[in-house]
């Protein structure tokens, strides 16, 4: 089976990593297609039996799967370029949120599906999240599960949560490493600690935290109150962070569903016009 990756951008190149990394896609099954087509020969020097190729028709014609990893505008741009030349037996997978199964199967005829990765993947671990569209079989869902078991933890998710699970899969390393680098500037200010001591100590905890919850030592209450001796210095430390950080991400969650909204509305104002344009 023939997988292609269409956008070699930060997300394509991590699903390039745990596709061949996790042996889920041998190399000489790998095909990559970009924008700017010299930005997929160079991955080329990192994964030398991909293959490039220079046109959308092409991919069309050699993949039996197709990753679209460009960002939600580009997506449907490429869907309705590949269009013409997708066979009904063909899957195409969107990696966005905004764009789910039902958008694609308006404007493709084959079979659709959701992957929507995290940069954890890029290490073979984290969640993939997914969806499929009506057109896939079980046979189909079982692929898609079985090659996204290889590199993560696959979670079929419904469009109603989708954004919220992304928010915390995707988004979530992102978020992490903003408040653990607030934490890195603010020991700085306030203790004779070295920035470069400090981002050692973080790293390193980070790392271990995760293998704590990975080797389920504890749940994320149970470790909080293990470290939170009674009457300890951690407590006091605790008492400023509830005062100052609780409650403070429903904003980022309102922010990140009211921008999926508008994202939403532009990608169905897309799809119309492509439909009006296909059936004039
Ligand atoms: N970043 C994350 O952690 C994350 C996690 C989950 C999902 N996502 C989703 O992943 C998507 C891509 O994000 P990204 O960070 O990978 O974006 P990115 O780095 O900008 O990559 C997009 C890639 O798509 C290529 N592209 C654009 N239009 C194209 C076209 N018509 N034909 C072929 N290639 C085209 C671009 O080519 P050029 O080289 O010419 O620009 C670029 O390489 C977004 O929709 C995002 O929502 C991201």
């Amino acid at each position: 089976m023939n997988w292609g990756i269409i956008g070699t951008g930060n997300m394509g190149k991590v699903l390039l990593h745990s596709l061949t990394q996790s042996q889920a896609v041998e190399e000489k099954n790998l095909y990559l297609y970009n924008r700017t087509l010299m930005k997929a020969y160079e991955l080329l020097n990192q994964y030398p039996n991909v293959h490039v190729e220079r046109s959308l028709t092409s991919m069309a014609n050699k993949c039996d799967v197709l990753l679209l990893c460009a960002k939600p505008k580009e997506i449907l741009e490429i869907a309705k370029k590949l269009q013409p030349n997708i066979r009904k037996d063909q899957l195409i997978i969107s990696i966005t949120s905004s764009i789910s199964t039902d958008h694609l199967d308006q404007i493709l005829p084959c079979k659709t599906a959701r992957m929507i990765p995290s940069i954890t993947n890029q290490s073979l671990t984290g969640a993939t999240l997914l969806s499929f569209g009506q057109r896939t079989n079980a046979i189909d869902q079982q692929m898609i599960k079985q090659t996204c078991k290889l590199f993560s933890e696959p979670v079929e998710v419904k469009d109603e949560t989708v954004r919220a699970a992304s928010d915390l899969v995707s988004c979530g390393p992102a978020f992490l490493s903003y408040v653990l680098e607030d934490m890195i500037q603010s020991v700085e200010k306030e203790t004779l600690l070295k920035r470069e001591d400090a981002e050692k100590f973080i790293e390193t905890m980070v790392i271990g935290f995760g293998r704590l919850l990975e080797e389920r030592h504890f749940s994320l209450q149970t470790l909080r109150e293990k470290v939170m001796v009674k009457g300890g210095i951690t407590g006091v430390g605790m008492k400023a962070l509830e005062k100052e950080i609780h409650n403070s991400f429903n904003q980022v969650f309102i922010n990140t569903h009211e921008k999926f909204a508008t994202e939403q509305e532009m990608v169905e104002a897309l799809i119309h016009e492509a439909k009006m344009n296909f059936s004039g």
